[in-house]
């Protein structure tokens, strides 16, 4: 649509504008005893300013403001659907977060306005369990089936006063609510893996937060990456979960027109200013009154869209374009003076009003967790045991190299152990300490790009509230236990074997426990490092940095005297370094070597003589001591950084 600058300093012309109710629309699903069991929330938000402070220059010095929304209000009340709609960037994701309470997602921000729970500032112990957040990225884990994905929502999530059989069966209505059952038993699946599709996809993350019965439904961009079918029957079950009786908030960002007839509630946000808000249907008449008609047969959604972004493309253009955007706002807020005229209340759904409690007043159970924590604990344990032995393709490849490697590496230094003298007792220290390293590798290397991939989905599932991180990570460390039991008996024993290590079974079994915990080490620190970076590439860039400083300074490439003192402290936090030291004390000390009797006299010449001229080390129980305070110590910083890098809700609206 052309329009000239003239037109933007006339006056805006309102009208006044019908709204047509569908009386389809208010026919409500049947909902059960469990469902009815819920409050009617009207969220309301006033004046609402956001903004980030940004650093710029070199050495990030400077700090700018920059405002996002710029005096945001609305209002939307149970039974009904707001879309907030605008181009990209013009705020819709920070509008949703801020009404959600997740505005430090943005970093460090400022903030002022109000957001209302049903007339009153919100009380978030009680706004975490009335609301639910769908957010845009599907993050649940593809190896779970929709059915498992949803009853371990609904076990962790429900009260525990609630019967097993109880649960159980609300699984099987949100299942139905949300036209899963067909797909109960397929895997989730991903963008990688198989499974069901996108729009079924949506739908089981929208379950997973519907279990709670929700009040409140926050969904950001639930139609992205859906084709136009999946994208119509994803907001059609909106506008059902809206017509029971919640209130709906969604961003979208470009509706085709059917979608857009869903809609109750309609803001449209440019530049994070308002360009209109009320009901989605009096939006046409309300910008042909202010000299936009929207032209016959085209879709609104479209054309509002038009009108209210900036336009780029040159220098001109994007000067008019913002003058529009700036006469849009003036009429809007000219508009908005005049609302509660123009759409009186008796012409809103009023349904569910009659429900309306303050959130004060419902006697909601403030604990945080649903759940006791030995059961919250055992549930875990089951996903991530579920989880482990579905990874076929990974943990075939962590045993073929285990084999592989076990069998190589025995080539290498086949019976060296059988026909060890003062010749080749060197090759001795190399075979114990690939021995030491190359499991650690293998383990930590799969910590660092599963880690922070599977944060996603425990950071979104802890910010719903399901379970408490140190029973997340409890369970998680204790079920990969005997994967890496296994896999370390199989290595060691290959090795053992083929290079004719020191035969007795207390020296085979105290080997074995040495590789056993140096693996779990190395794990603890890769997942120390994966936990707090950004993203798997970020962990796997800086992850191999610890661990070759740990193997420089771990006794094999740098003796004891060959380490400069300021570099004293990186030996005695190399776990390699206390892992290596117990080996060479199990193996060394009774070894007899075969050619005693021709070594020189000031030559090595027994086991004792090797750890003499390796340097005085610590006592064997004092290296595996400090083998097992390294490994704790790495699993605590791990838990602490996933502690501190949890959700969080901003209290401040
Ligand atoms: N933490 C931040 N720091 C700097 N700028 C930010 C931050 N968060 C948001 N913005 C900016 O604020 C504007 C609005 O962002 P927002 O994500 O809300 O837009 P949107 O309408 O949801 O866009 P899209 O549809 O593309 O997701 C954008 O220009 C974005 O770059």
């Amino acid at each position: 649509m052309q329009s000239t600058v003239s037109e933007y300093s006339e006056e805006p012309q309102l009208s006044s504008i019908q709204i047509d109710k569908d009386p389809e629309e208010s026919v409500a699903p049947r909902a059960s005893s469990f469902e009815q069991n819920r409050i009617g929330v009207c969220l309301e938000f006033n004046d609402v300013h956001f903004g980030v402070y940004q650093s710029q220059g070199l050495f990030h010095r400077k700090t700018t403001e920059k405002e996002i929304l710029k005096g945001v209000s609305g209002i939307v009340k149970p039974g009904q659907l707001l879309a907030i709609m605008g181009a990209s960037g013009a705020g819709k994701s920070t509008l949703l977060n801020v009404l959600a309470g997740r505005m430090s997602s943005s970093g460090k921000y400022f903030a002022s306005g109000s957001v209302l729970l049903n007339g009153e500032k919100r009380e978030f112990s009680i706004f975490k369990k009335i609301s639910a957040y769908v957010m845009q990225d599907d993050n649940m884990f593809a190896e779970l089936t929709v059915e498992e994905q949803i009853t371990l929502s609904c076990l962790l999530r429900l009260p525990n006063s609630m019967s097993m059989e109880k649960k159980k069966q609300r699984v099987q209505e949100v299942m139905q609510q949300m036209g899963l059952t067909h797909v109960a038993n397929t895997m989730i699946g991903s963008e990688t893996k198989r499974g069901v599709s996108g729009g079924e996809r949506k739908r089981v993350s929208i379950a997973t937060e519907l279990v709670t019965n929700p009040s409140l439904l926050f969904l950001d961009e639930p139609t992205s990456g859906l084709d136009s079918f999946n994208a119509q029957n994803v907001m059609q079950t909106l506008l059902q979960l809206a017509k029971s009786g919640r209130t709906v908030v969604t961003t979208i960002h470009q509706p085709r027109s059917d979608i857009f007839n869903m809609f109750d509630m309609l803001m449209l946000l440019s530049e994070g200013r308002v360009m209109y808000f009320g009901p989605a249907k009096a939006a046409v008449d309300y910008f042909a009154s202010i000299g936009y008609p929207c032209p016959e047969h085209y879709n609104p959604a479209d054309f509002f869209l038009d009108i209210i972004s900036r336009d780029g493309r040159s220098k001109e253009a994007e000067q008019e374009s913002q003058k529009k955007i700036e006469y849009l706002a003036q009429c809007f807020e000219k508009y908005q003076a005049q609302q509660t005229e123009v759409f009186p209340d008796a012409e809103l759904d009023d349904e569910y009003m009659g429900q309306l409690v303050k959130p004060s007043e419902t006697g909601f159970n403030e604990q945080k967790f649903a759940s006791p924590y030995l059961f919250e604990f055992l549930l875990l344990a089951q996903r991530a045991f579920k989880l482990e032995t579905r990874e076929k393709a990974s943990n075939i490849a962590r045993i073929a190299q285990t084999l592989f490697f076990g069998v190589f590496l025995g080539l290498i230094w086949l019976n060296k152990g059988r026909n060890i003298s003062y010749h080749n007792y060197e090759a001795i220290c190399g075979v114990l300490f690939f021995l030491l390293i190359n499991q650690s590798f293998i383990s930590a290397f799969g910590t660092v790009f599963v880690l922070p991939l599977e944060r996603t989905i425990v950071l979104r599932e802890r910010t719903s509230g399901m379970y408490r991180v140190s029973t997340y990570y409890l369970s998680k460390t204790l079920v990969e236990l005997p994967r890496n039991l296994i896999l370390c008996v199989l290595y060691v024993v290959l090795l053992y074997w083929m290079v004719g290590l020191h035969a007795t079974a207390r020296d085979f079994f105290l080997s074995y426990v040495i590789v056993f915990l140096t693996v779990l080490t190395a794990e603890g620190l890769a997942s120390a490092v994966a936990s707090s970076a950004p993203n798997p590439q970020v962990a796997a860039a800086i992850t191999p940095a610890f661990i070759v400083i740990s193997l420089l300074f771990g006794g094999f490439f740098l003796s004891s005297g060959q380490v400069p003192n300021y570099f004293i402290w990186l030996k005695y936090l190399s776990f390699i370094y206390y892992a290596y030291g117990s080996l060479l004390q199990v193996q060394f000390p009774h070894w007899t070597f075969v050619d005693q009797a021709s070594c020189p006299v000031d030559g090595v010449c027994t086991g004792q003589d090797v750890l003499q001229k390796l340097g005085p080390g610590l006592p064997l129980g004092g290296n595996i001591g400090l083998l097992i305070t390294l490994l704790v110590s790495f699993r605590i910083l791990t838990y602490a950084i996933l502690r501190l890098r949890g959700p969080k809700f901003d209290q401040t609206l």
